[in-house]
């Protein structure tokens, strides 16, 4: 069996960039990534322990046909799998060529964080099927490839237009350039990139990200709002230009060289570029007003208790960064209100 976790991604600022090729098409902005995300689990069902899989709707006949079997967290899904079925539609030319078919075919994704919540799970839905169909047919396609395939069904979906691109990095992704995975760009800023004597091997990554979610926002109905896109990218544009200006002395991602002649950022401080993202992640929320009250009050509550808080984009959630320190008090103050995740600085993972 082969088994993909792809980790979840939670946009804090955003602006929206159309063009007529949609894999040019796609956001730039900031946003973290989780511990947990989407695992996809795929083989033939000859192979395929469905043993925890225990269902009404997953009736002998659905297990004894030749079809394609889709579970997503333990029973059958039409309302979610729709992500997995526009991937696959969409790779049908790189499958035809090789004569596969998927009839006999089980797909078991995971959904380990809310959906719907400004989570990205579509984005990891997708990339988890690309990258676990490559994987079981040698399609010798490239993650980047995979990452292509994904964004195309987002972009049709209207089911985001940067979390593919931001879930094949590490950490607190910064993206520069909009598009798919191989025309678009982003770079990993926490932690900071590694140089290759290694010199940040040992930064402190110890970060956390608390959540609570509180419903669903439909990604769609707001990014295909006419008054909802442009406000979403004057302010989006205005918050990145201000994260990224160096006036503050607080280095986003640049770096230059010491004595020894090896590429380091002195006045890079992970903590304070964390605290500088989730204050432009809270700015862009307020200005665009797509913070509600009630999630502006858990922002006040935690003020002072979190390096910063603000909404996750777009759900109506909760996010905030914290150190250990501050997540342990946390815990133990809001025993079970909240969601507790480390900060994602491995990546992608395939398990074969
Ligand atoms: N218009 C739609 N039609 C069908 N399914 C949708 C639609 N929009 C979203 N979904 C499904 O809902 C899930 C969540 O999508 P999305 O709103 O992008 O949430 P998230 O914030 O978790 O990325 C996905 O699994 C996707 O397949
Ligand atoms: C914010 C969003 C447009 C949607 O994110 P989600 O609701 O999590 O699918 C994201 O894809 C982005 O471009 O930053």
């Amino acid at each position: 069996m082969i088994s993909v976790f792809v980790p979840s991604h939670i946009t804090g600022f955003f602006s929206i960039h159309d063009n007529p090729d949609p894999l040019l098409k796609g956001s730039l902005g900031a946003g973290v990534l989780l511990d947990k995300g989407v695992i996809t689990e795929i083989d033939f069902k000859e192979n395929f322990d469905l043993g925890g899989v225990n269902d009404n709707d997953l009736n002998l006949d659905s297990l004894n046909s030749d079809e394609l079997l889709i579970i997503i967290n333990g029973k059958r899904d039409e309302y979610n799998e729709v992500i997995i079925l526009k991937t696959i539609h969409l790779m049908k030319k790189a499958l035809d060529k090789e004569d596969i078919s998927l009839s006999g075919v089980v797909i078991n994704q995971i959904i380990q964080v809310p959906i719907g919540c400004g989570f990205g799970t579509s984005a990891a839905s997708a990339l988890g099927v690309a990258i676990s169909i490559n994987e079981l047919f040698d399609l010798g396609l490239s993650l980047e490839e995979c990452g292509q395939f994904a964004h195309l069904a987002e972009v049709e979906l209207g089911t985001g237009l940067g979390d593919v691109i931001a879930e094949l990095s590490k950490g607190i992704v910064l993206r520069t350039t909009p598009g798919a995975p191989g025309y678009g760009e982003a770079k990993s800023i926490v932690p900071h990139e590694k140089t290759g004597f290694g010199v940040f091997e040992s930064l402190n990554a110890d970060f956390y990200i608390i959540t609570k979610s509180l419903g669903e926002i439909s990604t769609a109905s707001i990014i295909s709002d006419p008054k909802h896109k442009k406000l979403i990218t004057q302010v989006g544009e205005k918050t990145a230009e201000e994260f990224n200006k160096k006036d503050d002395g607080i280095v986003i991602g640049s770096k230059f060289k010491n004595k020894f002649n090896v590429a380091v950022d002195s006045e890079f401080n992970e903590e304070e570029t964390i605290k500088k993202f989730m204050k432009s992640s809270l700015f862009f929320a307020r200005k665009t007003g797509l913070i509600s009250d009630e999630l502006l009050e858990l922002v006040h509550n935690l003020h002072g208790k979190v390096i910063g808080s603000s909404m996750a984009m777009l759900g109506n959630t909760l996010f905030a960064i914290a150190t250990e320190e501050q997540k342990l008090k946390l815990e133990a103050e809001y025993y079970g209100e909240f969601d507790f995740y480390k900060l994602e600085t491995e990546g992608i993972r395939i398990i074969k």
